[in-house]
């Protein structure tokens, strides 16, 4: 017996906070990558004219999230995607993969996060997910000196598969909550 399945899937609408009419403030002058106050008017007319380069139906980006093991990777993701933290942790196997979709002065936009291993043995088959990234984000845990120090490995393997050009680089420091109970811990030491 053969199952007919509808190409046609029904998305749900895009979140309310996904929708942008403005271009967001920067959170600090220091770590823009912007200081503009808004779109560029060449911008909003290519959004108005709907010309705006689409992949299918959407124009997707690739952001790929690369690190140590264990240094937050998947926890980023998940707030970013479902405002969840699981504080239990199972390691990615290979790679994971979300979608987020947005809509950008009108325009359909969705965002491919692609959540990989920090764990050696998997180092491989992620690394064949690396290409064609706009976005990377290479995260280390702020508690853990040697993850800091392993980011410049990180980065040149994402380089290696990408143009360094064209690509939007992130550092992420994680956990910052628990360097504030390191630091409290050890003033309860000195008292
Ligand atoms: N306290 C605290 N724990 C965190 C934070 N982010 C992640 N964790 C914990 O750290 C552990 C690892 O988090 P994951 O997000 O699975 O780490 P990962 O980088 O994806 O790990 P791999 O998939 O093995 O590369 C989990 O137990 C999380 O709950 C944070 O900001 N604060």
């Amino acid at each position: 017996m053969s199952v007919r399945v509808s190409s046609m899937s029904v998305l749900p609408p895009v979140r309310r906070d996904r929708i942008i009419a403005q271009l967001p403030p920067c959170f600090r002058k220091e770590a823009a990558l912007h200081t503009k106050n808004d779109f560029n008017n060449k911008v909003r007319t290519a959004c108005q004219e709907q010309r705006t380069g689409t992949v299918g139906r959407f124009k997707i980006s690739k952001v790929i999230v690369v690190g140590d093991l264990a240094v937050g990777k998947t926890c980023l993701i998940n707030r970013f995607c479902k405002d969840v933290f699981d504080k239990n942790y199972k390691a990615t196997i290979g790679v994971d993969f979300e979608m987020e979709r947005f809509e950008v002065l009108g325009v359909p936009f969705s965002l491919q996060l692609w959540d990989t291993a920090g764990q050696e043995r998997f180092k491989c088959i992620a690394s064949t997910y690396y290409r064609g990234a706009q976005v990377v984000i290479i995260a280390f845990d702020v508690n853990d000196v040697a993850s800091l120090s392993h980011v410049r490995q990180w980065l040149e393997d994402a380089l290696k598969e990408n143009d360094p050009t064209a690509v939007q680089l992130f550092l992420v420091g994680t956990k910052k909550d628990l360097s504030v109970c390191v630091l409290l811990c050890f003033l309860d030491t000195l008292n």
